[in-house]
């Protein structure tokens, strides 16, 4: 029996492995945002009141970012299917039935709010319920595809995972937390609109109104450069809330002085060269931003 014969004639939902599920809750881009979810609990004041709790909580918010990312799939197995990037996840290729991940999304969703509301309280679980219905409802449902903002009102929904953290240990959502929220929401634009550039054949396959496929690269190039600006400006400015120091402030300059290179010479480049290594370099960025974050807390730089 040879495995050519095997595949076609099992029907694919049932050749379909633990590693087809796990790819549902898209855990590679999830993992950086329970990452912030993490550094979130570990930038809040004082200390963290018990370290039990606080497991149970990035558990929780793994799951319900795992749930949102099942439940975007079960909504856009359509036009996932018809775009080369994604044309390869499970739905479109037939191992999980589209039932299946809606209600894997749906009881995910259930199971991580509720867990939350007992490791957390019930802001923090309030917070992710609104994390996910924004991602699900807001940003795949009703903006992405309608409008070029889609990603920018959307993006609130990536921006959230810190305050949610915050909130989690605290009980409360003040605004040096938003502040995390703030860094994320107008780094979302240029991490997202580089990657853009290069997938703008799979958005016009897929009739997806992304800003390149609507407003042209030129535009798009433009937007990257803006938002790139605001982000380097803001980033340092966080260190004066009591979240942040002089390490921070330092990274923050110096990885920002890199991002504002690598978006200056996109903005000069008419075939989109460095795109890609912006895209890169933006996930890096924010990643190593919070990596500092943690480090300043752990080391004892803060209260
Ligand atoms: C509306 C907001 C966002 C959009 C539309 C977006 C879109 C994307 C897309 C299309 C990819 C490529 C995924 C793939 O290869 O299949 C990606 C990659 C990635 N995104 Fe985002 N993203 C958003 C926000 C975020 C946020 C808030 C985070 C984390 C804080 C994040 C973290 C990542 C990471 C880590 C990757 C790389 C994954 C890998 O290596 O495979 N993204 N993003
Ligand atoms: C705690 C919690 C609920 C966290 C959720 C964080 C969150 C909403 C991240 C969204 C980022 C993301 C994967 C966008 C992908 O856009 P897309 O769906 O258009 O990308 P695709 O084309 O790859 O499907």
């Amino acid at each position: 029996m040879n495995d050519a014969a095997t595949e076609n004639d099992i029907p694919a939902h049932l050749t379909a492995s633990a590693r087809d599920y796990a790819s549902l809750l898209k855990p590679r881009v999830m993992s950086l945002s329970i990452f912030t979810a993490m550094v979130g609990m570990v930038v809040a004041p004082g200390p963290v009141p018990s370290w039990g709790l606080a497991v149970l909580s990035v558990i929780a918010i793994a799951l319900g970012a795992g749930a949102s990312a099942a439940l975007n799939m079960w909504w856009d197995s359509d036009i996932d299917g018809r775009m080369a990037r994604t044309a390869a996840r499970p739905i479109p290729t037939g191992k999980v039935p589209a039932a299946e991940a809606f209600g894997l999304g749906i009881v995910l969703s259930a199971l991580s709010v509720w867990l939350l509301a007992l490791s957390g309280g019930y802001l923090a679980a309030g917070l992710l319920a609104v994390t996910i219905g924004f991602y699900v409802v807001v940003y795949s449902m009703l903006l992405k595809r309608r409008t070029p903002q889609n990603i920018v009102i959307g993006g609130a929904a990536g921006a959230l995972p810190p305050v949610v953290g915050y909130a989690a240990v605290t009980g409360a959502a003040p605004l040096e937390a938003w502040l995390l929220f703030a860094l994320i929401f107008i780094w979302t634009p240029p991490h997202f609109w580089a990657l853009s550039l290069l997938k703008k054949g799979d958005y016009e396959a897929a009739g997806i109104p992304m800003l390149p496929n609507v407003k042209g690269d030129a535009v798009t190039r433009e937007e990257i450069f803006r938002y790139s600006v605001a982000l380097v400006v803001l980033a340092p400015m966080l260190a004066v809330a009591p979240l942040a120091g002089w390490l921070y402030a330092a990274a923050a300059i110096i990885l920002g002085a890199e991002f504002l290179r690598r978006a200056y010479l996109l903005r000069r480049s008419p075939d989109n060269t460095g795109a890609g290594g912006l895209f890169g370099f933006s996930i890096f960025y924010l990643f190593a931003l919070f990596l500092v974050l943690l480090i300043e807390h752990w080391a004892g730089f803060h209260g």
